[in-house]
């Protein structure tokens, strides 16, 4: 059966070369699906929910990027809502180009066009060069670029900016001129991408894995946040994110997106996901998944499997009495 695959679309956005180099690795995988289907959304909201009502089978969303952070839309969308979990994980170099209409000369751009993420990633090109230009918000980079197009936005092509801020495939989808390369202020910028899908088999353990989850607190008193973080430390496990975002309900309560090493079937996360629900108000586990890097996690003395299996095998001695 062919897969549908959701993402932030139109084409040419980072998101769909996420997508493509996942499906390219999994193509011939134990979970061949072949190149499946690519189904465009205009935002990570709509590609979600369109998942939630089985629409599609998974979406890849942007997460994580190495300049400006979380990626807040996305974050929020896991937080609340009917259950959704990452499956996969796809890391992705960003190069973004200026493109405009044929014809217009960079002196002349007074307005630019593109995601807000991308726009964090190349504000000091831009007051280097184009100081006065005021930044016109999009749903995504490509959308940017397609809105300048022959075929154009909404608009029949005459998009509220002179130029936009996009990946260099997206610039050549469009027939646009590319004004200027490489305009991102930070060399080696990376995008992490997730694969989402609805709960149902895990992904199996590779001893190379993260496991996602969203922390409710139960209330706001001093020792809170460290009492979670304690549940991690004490185990040995690796945090690789650590975010705080707004519950929505009142003005300074948060929620936590974590992201740490090791995968629901080792020992210590298990251990560590029972401690959690124990002092949190709500734990949404978002999944465990293989790392795209391939690194094995370092466990750390006294925390591998074995060592919880004995410790439980004795307690059940002393209970037996
Ligand atoms: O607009 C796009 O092309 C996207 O795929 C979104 C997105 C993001 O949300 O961070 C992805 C990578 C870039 O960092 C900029 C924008």
């Amino acid at each position: 059966m062919t897969t549908r695959y959701g993402y932030l679309g139109p084409e040419g956005t980072f998101t769909q070369m996420a997508l493509q180099s996942w499906v390219t690795a999994h193509e011939d995988g134990p979970d061949a699906a072949g190149t499946g289907e690519q189904v465009p959304f205009g935002s990570v909201d709509q590609a979600l929910d369109a998942l939630r009502r089985s629409e599609i089978d998974a979406a890849m969303v942007p997460i994580e990027n190495s300049v400006e952070g979380g990626v807040s839309a996305t974050l929020d969308a896991l937080a609340s809502g009917d259950p959704l979990v990452v499956t996969g994980e796809v890391n992705v170099p960003i190069t973004f180009v200026l493109a405009a209409r044929a014809g217009m000369p960079l002196a002349d751009v007074r307005s630019v066009g593109t995601h807000s993420h991308a726009w964090a990633q190349v504000r000091g090109w831009m007051d280097a060069h184009l100081p006065a230009a005021t930044y016109v918000p999009t749903l995504s980079t490509a959308a940017a670029a397609a809105g300048l197009g022959d075929a154009g936005g909404s608009d029949g092509g005459r998009a509220a900016y002179d130029a936009a801020v996009c990946a260099p495939v997206a610039a050549t989808n469009h027939g646009l001129t590319v004004l200027a390369t490489d305009i991102g202020d930070r060399v080696g910028a990376v995008t992490r991408f997730v694969l989402v899908a609805r709960p149902g088999a895990l992904p199996e353990r590779t001893g190379a894995d993260k496991t996602t989850v969203m922390l409710f607190q139960r209330d706001d008193r001093a020792g809170g946040l460290l009492e979670l973080l304690e549940q991690f430390a004490v185990r040995g496990i690796n945090m690789t994110r650590l975010e705080s975002r707004p519950t929505k309900e009142s003005l300074g309560s948060y929620c936590f997106s974590i992201d740490f090493e090791g995968h629901v079937w080792d020992e210590r996360v298990g251990e560590a996901l029972m401690g959690l629900k124990r002092v949190c108000a709500e734990v949404r586990f978002l999944g465990s998944y293989p790392r795209e890097d391939g690194a094995q996690v370092e466990v750390a003395p006294l925390t591998t499997d074995e060592d919880f299996a004995g410790a439980r095998a004795w307690l059940t001695s002393l209970r037996r009495g």
